[in-house]
């Protein structure tokens, strides 16, 4: 069939080209479409279609654009039916070549260019191919594996008699079963909130309008399940929405109209007593709550359960209590017992709201006779009713309902992140930030078949929580698992299957190796980085470790396979099926060995990346503590270097020992050494005072017999020659002058001017050597007026050797002040070094 332009898919698409062609081209949309499609050898026709796919296009009605996946293009059932006759154009990548291929032949679609392009990101697929084949595009994921989407379904529930009395509308119009499309109301009044209505279309895998019958809800989102039970795999279903839009009733229902617990385990039953071989089937059931962030037993009230991730079922609650069933009617008074002990309570909304998450559990184990012989699997259904989503304001103002509700939207706002990372396809899901999201484990992110099943209510006082749902049923769409079968390795009976199975293992091995090898790589860089602080320990370890390259270079579990091949052909035909199991079992071994020793290495890596991020903790540590104690030395270093300036600049008269400087111990306090030094510099001080006194004395007495007793002489150029009173001391006594005089002279002292106490006090504190020296200055002496008292001159001989005295003095002085200079630049040095 020609692409009709009219179809509203076709037309969405036109929109699209229309967009980014110029209006000039004036050609009909449809036909650059096929044109595309046909000139697809083309490079520049590539490149233009893979343009206009890498833009987000919006989805609207039955059709569907994919850019950030893997389709150019996907109609509805209708597009699906015409595909057979349209031309197609395929570029995949060679790992999906044959698969995609078939996929379409098989549709009666067939490919007519085949190009090879890089990985599955880029495989685009041009005209009306129809849904499924994009789906089962989809369903390929990058490394060929086959994987599934969860299947998204919306419920709408009856407008109740209540909503009807308060006068609320109807915000939600399903249509074709798979389109909802939603409207915001406002108040005619209400203009400024008329101008910003909000209206939003959804498309998913069904919507099920009011009147939908339990069993039609059932067959179209259930029942697949239960085939894949059937098949030993996990599968799961869960509702999902706002308090009272009818999650409840969806999942359990009532005794008259059952819901989909009840319809699925009377299917599973019907399905299991006609399949398995001589009804040889086991059922147990297991039925928990969350509430309040604890698990609880239903079937078996009693304490709250603990989590455990175990290694072969996931997520386990420990001593959660099961129950084999023969029959549905078993289940339904199970069933019955198990809500009896669920919280319930009423809320604003509804009647009976479930103030809890209920997962109901059925293991089914059974057998089934296959050609290859019996087959024995486990089947995993869980069914889950999630308590509904509700805002504060909506809630009663009671403390128990709102912590309830608190705990109720903590734990769906976990299951929405964990929605987000799956979509957004992180590496890390937050699976661990609730109970909740910890049991869902297996269903979002694990090997599961999963549907959910969002519930919505059509009043428009609710449009916030129903536009939620939608949104994270939205979202909840392109989150992937993958369906792995539980069920155990059956040996082929033909050789030519055995081959096949022997070169799949070999294959799965090489995969392992490479693992293994890059891992080994991983450990060895983390190794060579440690090594530098620990060679001793990681030089130990290198040994120890199971993975070290001696029995990495050991004959690799493939080549033993090939050995086992190789030995099998030699033997006769009929021995070729028990060699072959011998050789499938040494492949087993070899393989569980090596994941072994891969877990062992990833503990190893983890047990040395943790180690060397404490040593660097450690050592950080350390700096840190240096760096404290380094500021704490260079304060006391100013400190002292301040006070050494001071001293120097106030020029006191200290007279030290000459003696040699020893350096302080390395380990000496800092402080300490500091006041050891002001110690001796103040000790030093009073040595110096003592000696200058003595040597003043004797100088004194060297002059005494030419010298005057009761005057003195001040420097010429301030001082004044003022006579000493006799009363007091037997030295004479010298007084600063007040008063400058341009010509030195000679003031007699005026007697009893000050008490004698305070005056021989204070010129024993202002006597120097200056004032001595220069009492005796010939220059002085010369000027002075002579008086019974000095009028015999002291000799030449005696004035020079006074001088000479004096200046000896003054050069030891300075030579004193050197010294410690000297001194305080080695301390200063030592400092600087330590
Ligand atoms: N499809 C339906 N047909 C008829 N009645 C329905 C339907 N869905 C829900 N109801 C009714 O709506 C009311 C609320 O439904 P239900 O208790 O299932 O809501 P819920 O989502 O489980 O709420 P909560 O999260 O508070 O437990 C019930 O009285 C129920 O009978």
């Amino acid at each position: 069939m020609p692409i009709n332009s009219t179809h509203p898919s076709v037309n969405l698409f036109h929109t699209r080209i229309t967009r980014s062609q110029p209006r000039s081209s004036g050609k009909a949309k449809t036909t650059q479409l096929e044109e595309c499609a046909i000139a697809d050898e083309e490079s520049d026709v590539n490149q233009r279609l893979q343009e206009e796919l890498e833009t987000p296009i919006i989805s609207a009605r039955r059709t569907v654009l994919f850019t950030s996946g893997n389709c150019l293009f996907s109609g509805n059932e209708n597009d699906l039916r015409d595909a057979a006759s349209m031309p197609t154009r395929i570029r995949y990548s060679p790992t999906v070549a044959p698969k995609l291929s078939s996929v379409a032949e098989g549709m009666g679609a067939t490919p007519k260019t085949v190009a090879c392009t890089g990985s599955l990101r880029e495989v685009k697929v041009a005209g009306l191919i129809g849904r499924q084949l994009n789906e089962r595009l989809e369903a390929l994921s990058d490394d060929g594996t086959q994987s599934s989407r969860i299947m998204v379904y919306v419920r709408l529930r009856p407008i109740s008699k209540k909503e009807k009395e308060a006068g609320s509308r109807s915000c939600i119009r399903i249509v074709n079963k798979r389109d909802v499309y939603l409207t915001e109301f406002a108040l005619e009044t209400d203009y400024l909130r008329l101008k910003r209505l909000r209206g939003r279309h959804f498309a998913f895998d069904a919507a099920f309008p009011e009147n939908t019958s339990q069993q039609e809800v059932y067959d179209t989102s259930t029942a697949e399940l239960i085939e894949g039970v059937m098949q030993g795999r996990n599968c799961s279903v869960f509702c999902y929405g706002a308090t009272g839009a009818g999650k409840t009733h969806t999942m359990l229902g009532t005794m008259q109209s059952p819901g989909v617990m009840v319809l699925a385990l009377k299917d599973l039953f019907a399905k299991l007593n006609q399949h398995s071989s001589g009804g040889d089937y086991i059922v147990k059931l297991s039925y928990l709550e969350v509430y309040n962030e604890s698990v609880r037993d239903l079937l078996s009230p009693g304490r709250p359960l603990i989590l455990r991730e175990d290694s072969k079922q996931g997520i386990v609650a420990a001593g959660l209590s099961q129950y084999q069933a023969y029959s549905a009617d078993e289940v339904m008074l199970l069933l019955q017992r198990g809500n009896q002990n669920r919280q319930t309570e009423p809320t604003r909304i509804n009647e009976t709201s479930s103030r809890s998450h209920a997962i109901l559990q059925v293991v089914a184990e059974y057998k089934v006779q296959q050609e290859a012989g019996c087959i024995s699997r486990v089947g995993k259904l869980s069914l889950i009713d999630l308590a509904g989503s509700e805002r504060a304001l909506a809630t009663d103002q009671r403390t128990l309902r709102s912590l309830e509700g608190a705990n109720i939207n903590r734990s769906l706002l976990a299951l929405s992140s964990c929605i987000n990372a799956l979509v957004e396809g992180k590496k890390h899901i937050p699976f661990r930030n609730s109970k909740l999201t910890q049991l869902l484990k297996d269903s979002l992110g694990g090997a599961c078949q999963t549907a959910m099943i969002a519930n919505i209510s059509p009043s428009n006082i609710c449009f916030g929580e129903t536009q939620n749902t939608l949104h994270w049923a939205d979202r909840a769409k392109e989150i992937r698992t993958k369906a792995l079968s539980n069920e155990d390795l059956q040996i082929p009976e033909s050789q030519e299957d055995q081959t096949k199975l022997l070169l799949q293992m070999q294959q799965e091995n090489q995969q392992l190796r490479f693992q293994l090898a890059s891992l080994q790589q991983k450990y060895l860089a983390v190794q060579s980085a440690s090594v530098s602080s620990t060679p001793v320990r990681i030089g130990s370890h290198l040994n120890e470790l199971p993975c070290s390259p001696a029995p990495f270079l050991s004959p690799t579990p493939s080549a033993r396979l090939t050995a086992i091949h190789a030995s099998n052909s030699k033997r006769p035909q009929s021995g070729t099926q028990g060699a072959s199991a011998n050789g499938d079992k040494a492949a087993d071994r070899a393989i569980k060995e090596l994941k072994r020793t891969i877990q062992i290495m990833e503990r190893e890596t983890e047990r040395v990346q943790k180690e060397s991020a404490r040593r660097e903790e450690n050592l950080n540590a350390s700096i840190a503590t240096l760096h404290r104690e380094h500021s704490v030395q260079l304060k006391n270093k100013d400190e002292f270097i301040r006070k050494l300036c001071e001293r120097i600049s106030a020029g006191d008269q200290t007279m030290h020992k000459n003696k040699s400087y020893k350096s302080p111990d390395k380990h000496h306090n800092i402080r300490d050494e500091v006041e050891n030094i002001r110690n001796e510099n103040i000790s030093s001080k009073v040595v110096a005072t003592r000696k200058v006194a003595k040597t003043s004395e004797r100088l004194k007495r060297l002059a005494s017999p030419k010298f005057p007793r009761n005057a003195c002489l001040l420097p010429s150029s301030n001082r004044a020659l003022v006579p000493a009173t006799d009363q007091g001391t037997k030295t004479g006594r010298l007084r600063r002058a007040s008063t400058l005089t341009t010509q030195p002279q000679i003031t007699p002292l005026p007697r009893f001017n000050f008490p004698a106490k305070i005056e021989v006090a204070t010129m024993a504190k202002k006597r120097t050597f200056w004032d001595i020296s220069n009492t005796n200055s010939p220059e002085v002496l010369g000027r002075v007026r002579p008086t019974r008292s000095n009028l015999s001159t002291p000799s030449m001989l005696l004035q020079v050797i006074l001088k000479l005295l004096l200046v000896g003095l003054i050069l030891f002085r300075i030579g004193v002040i050197l010294a410690d200079m000297h001194r305080y630049n080695s301390l200063i040095k030592y400092y600087d070094a330590t």
